[in-house]
């Protein structure tokens, strides 16, 4: 029935990472639950089509494939209204959101991941349970296709013996969650049975079961109804096939909205329902729908986009010719006919696993010259470059990083990283850590029997190779957090948009609950963390009555 025939004890604007395991976790309460998203049903368990014709009469999509997880960074027509149009970064604005489109890594999250980044409340004795639960719920892998194979490891076995060589301690990351100083470990995946599975094939069914959840998709939150400081509902617009447009109602005095629409998505719907610093806000009311905006008496001066983070990547390459190429982006459309009957039929072989391949992963642990010690994560993957073969190795300045930025809106509705989150540190203290990462492992492509470097060039030194680095959005890990800052709860302290029970400070009956409150980058590939963060703040939420 329409979603506008009663009103809602909660509604959740967004369906990814963090907005499914929320529905699951509020709607166990019995309390009514409206999950609404923008985008497209994109598994096909929801009514999913996007697919090449190999997928015709299976109950497979492109999102369900592992193999096709590459296809997305592709400038092909196939990928349209996939990825958010209106934001300067990379999204997905399907069902799922970012984990529709995501490469699947699935890390257990150190302790110091919540001891360091979160306030006290959220630290790791507090969020135990949770993590075991999500992983329990969501197991990982490092073996995706079923038949137990990894395939052309060929690049990872060798940078794996000289990683080892050179004193690295080989473990499942996931097994030593703690460990993240000089390891290396095999990718792990949230893969079930050699299809993407994650959230949507876990926490969004069991939502599904129960009588009192609503999903409604094709559906986008414009602006926040609201009287003076409560929020009472909302306003959506048809996005797409069987979307809705109107006005939806929270129950009178006891209802909540919550925002899981994303770093960018939860920060354009606040701009726009008058919530936000007052620069912002003033771009709404000049843009064409200013007439529809709340009265400026009733505007509410946060920080929102402030606090902004992200990953920044540089990529080191070795040329290799005796790695293995397999076509990944080529067997979207004409998968080599063996290996797609064998992943239809069985789930296994190539196309159980994402492109690249990716694999290993190392991590680094490295102290800037203010003793604020910094995680590098290292992805390595392999394969095809111009006429030749090739192992890439990706550095990410992680957890520790210092440098923060800004997101903002432009008068078209579009949201922009106005400020970069990298290596704008007073010091430059993140650029010396990095720099003193990258100087260890450089050495070791050299190392690599019959490669030869090819980036940096030979005779680079890291410190010239890290200054010569183009510093834009290009070097996005698409791993956004921060900009609707958790603060300290209680009195006192600015500059945060969230207390520790994720409600909107200074608006009644309003939340976070997205990659925007966690205050900075963690040590590796975050969705678990977002993941872990949904389900306690279910828990928080519930008890707030
Ligand atoms: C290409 C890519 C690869 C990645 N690879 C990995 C990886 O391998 N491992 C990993 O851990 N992380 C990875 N990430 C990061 C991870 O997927 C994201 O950090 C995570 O999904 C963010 O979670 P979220 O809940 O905050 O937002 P999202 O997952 O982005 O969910 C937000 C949802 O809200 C919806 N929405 C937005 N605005 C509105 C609105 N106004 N009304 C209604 N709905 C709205 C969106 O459509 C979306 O479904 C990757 C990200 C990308 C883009």
């Amino acid at each position: 029935s329409p979603p506008s025939n009663s009103t809602w004890d909660y509604i959740i604007v967004g369906a990814g990472a963090a907005g499914i395991p929320l529905a699951d976790g509020l709607s166990e309460s019995g309390k009514s639950v409206l999950l609404l998203e923008r985008g497209f049903a994109s598994s096909h368990r929801w009514g999913g089509q996007l697919r090449p014709s190999w997928l015709d009469g299976s109950n497979l999509t492109r999102f369900d494939v592992p193999g096709l997880y590459g296809y997305i960074w592709t400038n092909n027509t196939e990928n349209s209204g996939i990825l958010c149009s209106d934001y300067e970064a990379t999204a997905g604005c399907v069902l799922g959101g970012g984990t529709a489109v995501n490469a699947g890594l699935w890390w257990k999250p150190p302790h110091d991941d919540w001891d360091l980044v979160f306030p006290p409340g959220w630290h790791s004795a507090d969020m135990a349970p949770y993590v075991e639960k999500a992983f329990r719920r969501i197991p990982w892998t490092d073996t995706p296709s079923t038949d137990g194979k990894r395939y052309f490891q060929n690049a990872a076995t060798k940078v794996t013996n000289v990683l080892t060589t050179a004193g690295y301690t080989a473990l499942s990351a996931n097994d030593h969650p703690n460990a993240k100083s000089s390891v290396v470990s095999n990718s792990e995946y949230l893969f079930l049975h050699g299809e993407r599975g994650g959230i949507m094939a876990t926490y969004l069914v069991s939502a599904a079961e129960r009588k009192n959840f609503q999903l409604q998709m094709n559906t986008t939150v414009a602006r926040l109804v609201r009287k003076g400081d409560t929020v009472t509902g909302v306003e959506v617009e048809a996005s797409g096939v069987g979307g809705y447009s109107g006005t939806i109602a929270v129950t009178p005095n006891t209802g909540r909205v919550i925002l899981s629409a994303g770093v960018f998505g939860t920060a354009k719907i606040l701009f726009r329902s008058g919530i936000g610093p007052k620069d912002q806000l003033e771009i709404v009311k000049a843009s064409p729908e200013g007439p529809n905006m709340i009265d400026e008496k009733d505007w509410i001066d946060l920080p929102v986009g402030y606090n902004l983070d992200d990953n920044p990547n540089a990529f080191l390459v070795a040329l290799d010719p005796t790695i293995e190429a397999y076509d990944y982006i080529g067997a979207y459309n004409t998968p080599i006919a063996a290996d797609a009957a064998e992943y239809l039929a069985n789930r296994s072989g190539p196309l159980a696993q994402v492109e690249g391949p990716i694999n290993p992963i190392f991590w680094d642990t490295v102290t800037g010259g203010d003793n604020i010690t910094r995680e590098v994560q290292w992805s390595v993957n392999s394969g095809a470059l111009s006429n030749t073969t090739a192992i890439a190795f990706t550095a990410s300045l992680g957890r520790g990083k210092t440098a923060r930025g800004r997101l903002t809106i432009t008068p078209n509705l579009t949201i922009n990283v106005s400020t970069l989150p990298y290596f704008n540190d007073p010091g430059a203290h993140d650029a010396t850590a990095f720099t003193a990462a990258i100087a260890k492992v450089l050495p070791l492509l050299q190392q690599l029997p019959n490669a030869t470097l090819y980036q940096p060039a030979p005779g680079v030194s890291a410190a010239d190779f890290v200054k010569s680095l183009t510093i834009d959005i290009s070097m996005s890990a698409s791993h956004w957090v921060g900009s609707t800052k958790m603060g300290p709860g209680g009195a006192g302290g600015e500059g945060w948009v969230v207390d520790t029970e994720t409600r909107v400070r200074g608006v009644r009956g309003l939340h976070v609950v997205d990659a925007g409150i966690v205050n900075g980058v963690p040590t590796s590939n975050p969705q678990s963390v977002f993941v872990v963060v949904a389900q306690r703040a279910a828990v928080e939420i519930l008890k707030l009555g």
